[in-house]
């Protein structure tokens, strides 16, 4: 689904922060990227949905080539994203939040798909309530209900777990696994977070210093593996 090829991508004079990058994500997977601060999955993550451009390697998306592609353009075939610090509208209510997802994909009809409710029955108890005054959790339930209004075939999410309770990141990984599985969804999660990911996704990549370390490790029992943890996450 998702076949990054040796991605280099970086900031107006601040040079390369991610160099070399290699990473396929399989259709259907659930695939988490962790690493410390600093080492480049925010810019992973705009780089995949257009936000920052590569200056060298490539970016795939379903056999095509999607690197030179503007960020509308990849959400028009199906990239969906969820900026860390979730950047829902607080203004506006969380039905209108909804409805901004379904109508920035063009060719989608503005009703929230009734599915979509029952996955986070929280969203739609307070549909008319300002999505600002939601607690931490309901709103990263928000901002994904909302990426998924636009009926993504890759979703991205940026450390969804920050800043939220422990039971609700076990409620939102729970929600998560079970799009995958229901839909085929393809899930790729930049997370530091291991609740969200031990027993939820499937593979985890390792990102230190820009480049992808491993991949292909599996998720179940990660919290056991000091090694990794000390060599990568400095835990
Ligand atoms: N807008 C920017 N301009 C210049 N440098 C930036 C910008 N955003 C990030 N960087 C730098 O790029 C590097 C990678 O940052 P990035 O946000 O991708 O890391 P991260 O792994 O997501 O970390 P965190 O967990 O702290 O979000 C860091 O050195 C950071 O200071």
């Amino acid at each position: 689904m998702l076949e990054i090829r040796q991605l280099a991508a970086g900031y107006p004079g601040g040079g390369r922060v991610l160099d070399g990058l290699d990473l396929s994500v399989p259709e259907g997977a659930f695939v988490a990227v962790l690493g410390r601060n600093g080492m480049g999955k925010t810019t992973l993550m705009r780089a995949i949905c257009g936000l920052l451009r590569a200056s060298e390697g490539t970016i795939g998306l379903g056999g095509e080539d999607i690197t030179g592609l503007a960020s509308y353009a990849r959400a028009q075939r199906g990239i969906g994203y969820v900026p860390q610090g979730r950047e829902i509208f607080g203004d506006f209510t969380v039905a209108e939040n909804l409805t901004i997802g379904r109508i920035a994909k063009p060719g989608l009809s503005p009703a929230v798909p009734r599915h979509l409710l029952e996955l986070f029955p929280i969203l739609a108890e307070r549909s008319r309530q300002r999505a600002g005054s939601l607690s931490g959790g309901q709103q990263q339930q928000l901002a994904i209900a909302r990426a998924l209004a636009g009926e993504p075939r890759l979703l991205l999410l940026d450390e969804p777990a920050e800043g939220i309770q422990p039971s609700i990141v076990q409620e939102i990984a729970q929600k998560l696994r079970e799009i995958v599985d229901t839909t085929g969804l393809t899930v790729l999660m930049a997370e530091q977070n291991l609740a969200m990911v031990d027993g939820w996704a499937d593979s985890l990549a390792f990102v230190d210093h820009g480049a992808i370390a491993e991949s292909g490790v599996a998720a179940a029992g990660i919290r056991q593996d000091q090694s990794r943890l000390s060599k990568y996450l400095s835990i």
